[in-house]
């Protein structure tokens, strides 16, 4: 079928990411030379790096910070013998990884072609290291993710490689594959996430993660059919999330919203807030929800980054122990509201790209600390076995400056503002007699924490009880760490949580003041600028880190923010689509609506409920009527006259926009929906009955619903189209296709593959497997509405296909017999050629 997953991703803003700052680096290999265009690599470089570029200075990068070699060794990180092997790990670049994606239609095709053909030709080619330079990571299900290491000298040095490069890009930009680091990978894996699941991706930006989770959602659905559940992808970052809006388009879901909100202030859409008899309100609108909560939470916070050091090495010169102390606070803050939106029996990953015991195991200690024994820290060992982790630490110290601190007693008063007692392996606050509440030592800020969450009793300890050496009570062994050297990757922390019931004091705290700061995070925010003023600032922008600096400054540029993602009205104007429709009438009755809605900026999601124009899709297509359309469309307009894209939502979604209007637009929605139909632009279109146009990202979804405006084209005709993009009636191979073709309405139509076998009969039936794509019916042609790249693909995967065929079918005769028969078949395939060319000129 036309393919999850077949329409392009514009990358616009991938091609202003982050510069590949090995390639500077003369002396080192730069192996991960494939990763040029890591859809992760996206952190501004502004500073020394770029300074550097511009005066035309390219001495290679310092992998040398002594504060992280120091901060590292005392924590021991890694045990002392395996010190060098850990830091020569470091400094190497990180190869690169990416995944085949299940939810494309040709995730077989590409897999057998990895396994036959490139690690086949590869191994032929090479020996010894490099023969491994191309394999499935062990530990990813159904060998779907793959570890490359070629360097850019070798993908120049053999035709083979070049092949290989030239696959990967294409496979890349088509939504194919999806290049991401490998630990990347692992959280999402440890969710266990199932397509009924209310998923929650709290920090969501760039949105790799969030592509798996789409892709677990959709596993199992039938053609035409939609999950239960839903993903709702968050990140405070506007302008990240533009690029989560265009690497999810690729999944062509309905089953996606996008929001943009602080995560430690993520809404709860609590219906009884608003209503005294939600459950009346609720029957009454047949809601299924009356709050937001989520099965599964992934809670991959903005952190420091440093386990990102391989393949963002600007980070050696800006590591500082500042980075990951000032920003414990902000990973409790979301990790707790992640708590707090999880469904009793439901699982939350916390995860973080940094190797800081203050950003890891402190805020999962302090997680288990608050929640008690709500929550319940998950041994997952016997999960993903091949996957090498190192148990999580029980102890650790904090560094603050230039002084280690191994417990929180040792905090001079002055410093407690920034340095919280949850930070330390006891967690333990200290009751000192002669600080009285007045103070804006840590009593007075303790006691204001406790209006959030009551601590147990036991956090609080004198003086002479707290150790010098400071060891967790909690089962902490059982995160994971991933270095570097243990299978040649990046570093990652990970922590599964259990959420066995709900913890009062948390919940209703979070929930009553969702939008608004407490005293003590106010405290905590205060605490946050002082450090970033400090030496040992917080300057972290790496590519799967933001810092708290990062996040006020975007909330404070929130309010001026314009309509920004494609999805709003706002930007397809920015488009140069269909400008002339945006007369002045209209530009000022879309500001009059922006007004309407809650959020600033952001145009309201709108039920499309204009019957006439329903009715007019649904008859020009045929849809049938069991393809429920009233009531899941929706667009970001409310003028009915100039609505130019209509959304499909599932019906999860919908439940949550309904509920969402009905606690007052609490949910700041950037993107939903999967774009079904498109205002026609074309003279033709403008005769036709009907005005829209079905989107190649709809098509999947609604194909086996239509019964009208549907042709079926086969292979020789089908491939044409692709090469050629407009053919005339005239030319086409097939009679019947030419009767058919001529017969339909002028407008959009739909051209299936005929199967080699298939017999012409209508309704055409469809499964996973059909291969379509969306034309228009013109006067005297056929042209396809396909994007380039995407024809040049499909064409590529037809012809593997053919090739596969023919030489399966070739296997028990001899040689020379089959190159014969390649031989007529391309020949054929020239004289075709020629024939439509020459057709054209006339
Ligand atoms: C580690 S990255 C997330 C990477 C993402 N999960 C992925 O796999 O592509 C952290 C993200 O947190 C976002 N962020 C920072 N502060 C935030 C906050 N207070 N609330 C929500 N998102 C925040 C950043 O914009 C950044 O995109």
């Amino acid at each position: 079928m036309g393919g999850r997953g077949r329409s392009r991703t514009q990358r616009k803003h991938f091609k202003q990411s982050r510069d590949n700052v090995w390639k500077n680096d003369a002396k080192s290999d730069p192996s991960s030379a494939v990763a040029d265009a890591d859809a992760n690599a996206n952190a501004d470089k502004k500073t020394g790096d770029a300074e550097r570029r511009s005066k035309g200075n390219w001495e290679p990068l310092n992998t040398h910070n002594a504060a992280f070699e120091d901060y590292y060794k005392e924590q021991g990180i890694v045990a002392p013998e395996e010190w060098d092997k850990y830091m020569e790990f470091l400094r190497k670049p990180l190869p690169s990884a990416f995944r085949i994606n299940s939810s494309s239609q040709f995730c077989l095709d590409i897999r057998s072609q990895l396994e036959n053909d490139f690690v086949k030709s590869l191994q032929e080619e090479f020996t010894g290291d490099e023969a491994e330079a191309l394999r499935p990571l062990p530990w990813y299900p159904d060998t779907l993710a793959w570890h490359s290491n070629f360097s850019r000298k070798q993908l120049r040095k053999t035709q083979t490689l070049e092949r290989f490069h030239e696959f990967l890009k294409l496979a890349n930009e088509i939504g194919n594959i999806t290049r991401q680091e490998a630990v990347s990978m692992v959280p999402p894996l440890f969710l266990d996430v199932h397509p009924n699941h209310f998923v929650l991706d709290m920090c969501a930006a760039p949105g790799s993660k969030t592509f798996q989770l789409l892709e677990i959602i959709h596993r199992t659905n039938e053609t035409g059919s939609l999950p239960s559940g839903l993903v709702v992808a968050n990140d405070v970052d506007v302008q990240r999330s533009n690029l989560l809006i265009h690497q999810t388009k690729r999944m062509c879901t309905a089953n996606l919203m996008v929001t943009n909100h602080e995560a430690q202030d993520f809404p709860g859409c609590r219906l009884s807030k608003f209503h005294h008899n939600p459950s009346d309100i609720q029957s009454e609108k047949g809601l299924s929800i009356n709050q937001l909560y989520f099965d599964r939470v992934l809670c991959d916070v903005p952190c420091s980054g440093d386990g990102t050091l391989r393949k963002a090495p600007d980070i050696w010169r800006k590591w500082n122990v500042g980075m990951g102390n000032g920003l414990h606070c902000l990973q409790l803050k979301i990790a707790m509201r992640g708590i707090s939106l999880l469904k009793d029996g439901g699982r939350m990953v916390y995860s973080t790209c940094s190797m800081n015991p203050v950003e890891n195991e402190a805020v999962v200690a302090e997680i288990l600390r608050r929640c008690g024994d709500s929550v319940e820290l998950l041994d997952v060992s016997n999960e993903l076995p091949q996957l090498v982790r190192r148990p999580g630490l029980r102890k650790w110290k904090i560094r603050d400056k230039g002084v280690w601190l191994s417990s929180y007693k040792d905090v001079p008063k002055y410093r407690r503002p920034n340095v919280f007692s949850s930070m330390f392996p006891s967690g333990r606050n200290i009751v000192d007699s002669s600080e009285n509440s007045g103070d804006h030592g840590v009593a007075a800020q303790e006691d204001d924490k406790n209006v959030v969450v009551q601590p147990p009793t036991n956090d609080t300890a004198s003086l002479s009880e707290v150790n010098d050496d400071e060891i967790s009570s909690y089962p902490l062994e059982r995160c994971m760490r991933i270095v570097p050297h243990d299978q040649n990757c990046g570093a990652f922390f990970i922590a599964v949580f259990h959420k066995h019931s709900s913890c009062p004091d948390v919940q209703e705290k979070n929930g009553e003041n969702a939008q608004s700061l407490h005293k003590s995070e106010k405290i905590a925010e205060a605490a946050t600028e002082e450090t970033s003023n400090l030496d040992d600032t917080l300057e972290t922008k790496s590519c799967e880190a933001t810092s708290v600096d990062d996040a006020e400054m975007i909330r404070g540029s929130l309010d001026n923010e314009p309509s920004q993602t494609l999805e709003q009205d706002g930007s397809e104007d920015q488009q140069g689509l269909d400008k002339k429709e945006t007369d002045t009438k209209n530009v000022g009755m879309k500001r009059k609506l922006q007004m309407q809605g809650k959020w600033k900026g952001v145009d309201p999601v709108i039920l499309f409920k204009d019957e006439t124009i329903i009715n007019s899709i649904k008859s020009f297509y045929g849809i049938d009527d069991s393809f429920p359309l009233y009531g899941r469309l929706v667009t970001r307009n409310s003028d009915n006259d100039s609505v130019k894209r209509i959304y499909y939502i599932s019906k999860s979604v919908k439940d949550v926009l309904e509920l969402n209007l009905l606690v007052g637009q609490q949910l700041k929605i950037a993107s939903v929906g999967l774009k079904m139909f498109e205002r026609q632009t074309s003279k033709d279109g403008n005769s036709t009955e009907c005005r829209y146009r079905i989107s190649s990202e709809g098509l999947p979804l609604l194909l086996p619903y239509i019964t009208k405006q549907i042709l079926l084209a086969p292979i020789a005709d089908f491939k044409h189209l692709l090469q050629y993009k407009s053919i005339k009636f005239g030319d086409l191979v097939d009679a019947e296709l030419v009767e058919k073709a001529s017969k339909l309405d002028l407008g959009c139509c739909v051209v299936v593959l005929k199967e080699a076998n298939q017999v012409s009969s209508f309704p055409i039936k469809v499964d996973s497997s059909t291969i379509a794509i969306g034309c228009w019916r013109g006067r005297s042609n056929l042209n396809v509405m396909v994007t380039g790249l995407d024809c040049k693909d499909l064409l590529e995967r037809l012809e593997k296909r053919t090739e596969t065929e023919n030489a399966e079918s070739a296997e028990p005769q001899n040689g020379v017999a089959d190159g014969a028969s390649n031989l007529i078949d391309t020949d054929m395939k020239d004289d075709d050629k020629n024939d439509i060319v020459m057709k054209e000129e006339e």
